[in-house]
């Protein structure tokens, strides 16, 4: 039954687990390159959005580059049914921003939605694991029904860090709050798999902040 859940391959190198190694080999560990924002109150996450909407923190786990670890990882959570990457990181992370003061006002954690289209093909939001392993850390509800994604967008994995930013987006609606009384006044974190523009996450923001009073934080599992 493990085996099922936890196939013996390690998410970072795609290499046969050891019997003791679980998701990730010694190897990959130890090279894993961390970003860890919340460890020492480090801006550059939330440096990403200045100007844009106002972040109370900002943190993602691993640092993304091109070929290596993190791009395997997130490769495989996304394209190859390794969902169960999703909820180790985000135990992994959890674990830490529950002992970490600046998180402890968190009220609730919300994913950002695929469309059911996406979802439908996938079989899975890849950040779902992420932030119900977040919110259970820190001991609050993890709401998917608060933030849907209306239409439809192409992948942002192929484009260019430029094309990546449409200012058509809000006007189209990609997304739409629901239920906006759930949030209001509540210090929400908003949880990705990873952020390389942020226009993802700016585009929920948008969103999110129509509720009155809120407060936003962002956790992704990567950062390119
Ligand atoms: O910071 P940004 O530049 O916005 O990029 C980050 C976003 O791009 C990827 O999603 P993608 O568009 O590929 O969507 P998908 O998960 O629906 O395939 C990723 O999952 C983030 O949501």
């Amino acid at each position: 039954m493990l085996n099922l859940l936890f196939p013996k391959v390690c998410a970072g190198c795609n290499e046969l687990l050891l019997r003791d190694e679980k998701v990730l080999c010694a190897t990959c560990r130890f090279n894993l390159p961390l970003a860890c924002h919340h460890r020492n109150d480090d801006p550059t996450f939330a440096t990403v959005f200045y100007g844009r909407f106002p972040v109370e923190q900002a943190t993602a786990l691993l640092q993304f580059q091109k070929r290596g670890i993190t791009q395997n990882i997130l490769h495989n959570l996304k394209y190859r049914n390794q969902e169960h990457i999703s909820g180790f990181f985000g135990k992994w992370l959890g674990g830490e921003l529950s002992e970490t003061k600046s998180y402890s006002t968190i009220d609730l954690v919300i994913p950002v939605p695929l469309h059911k289209q996406k979802l439908k093909k996938r079989g899975y939001n890849q950040v779902e694991g992420f932030g119900k392993a977040i919110a259970n850390a820190l001991n609050v509800p993890y709401r998917d029904d608060v933030l849907l994604k209306i239409s439809k967008t192409n992948s942002q994995v192929f484009k260019e860090r430029f094309s990546r930013f449409n200012p058509l987006w809000k006007e189209e609606g990609v997304f739409s709050l629901q239920k906006k009384e759930i949030i209001e006044g509540k210090h929400i974190l908003l949880v990705d798999d990873i952020v390389t523009t942020g226009a993802t996450l700016e585009t929920c923001a948008q969103q999110l902040l129509k509720a009155k009073g809120i407060k936003l934080s962002l956790a992704t599992i990567a950062i390119a």
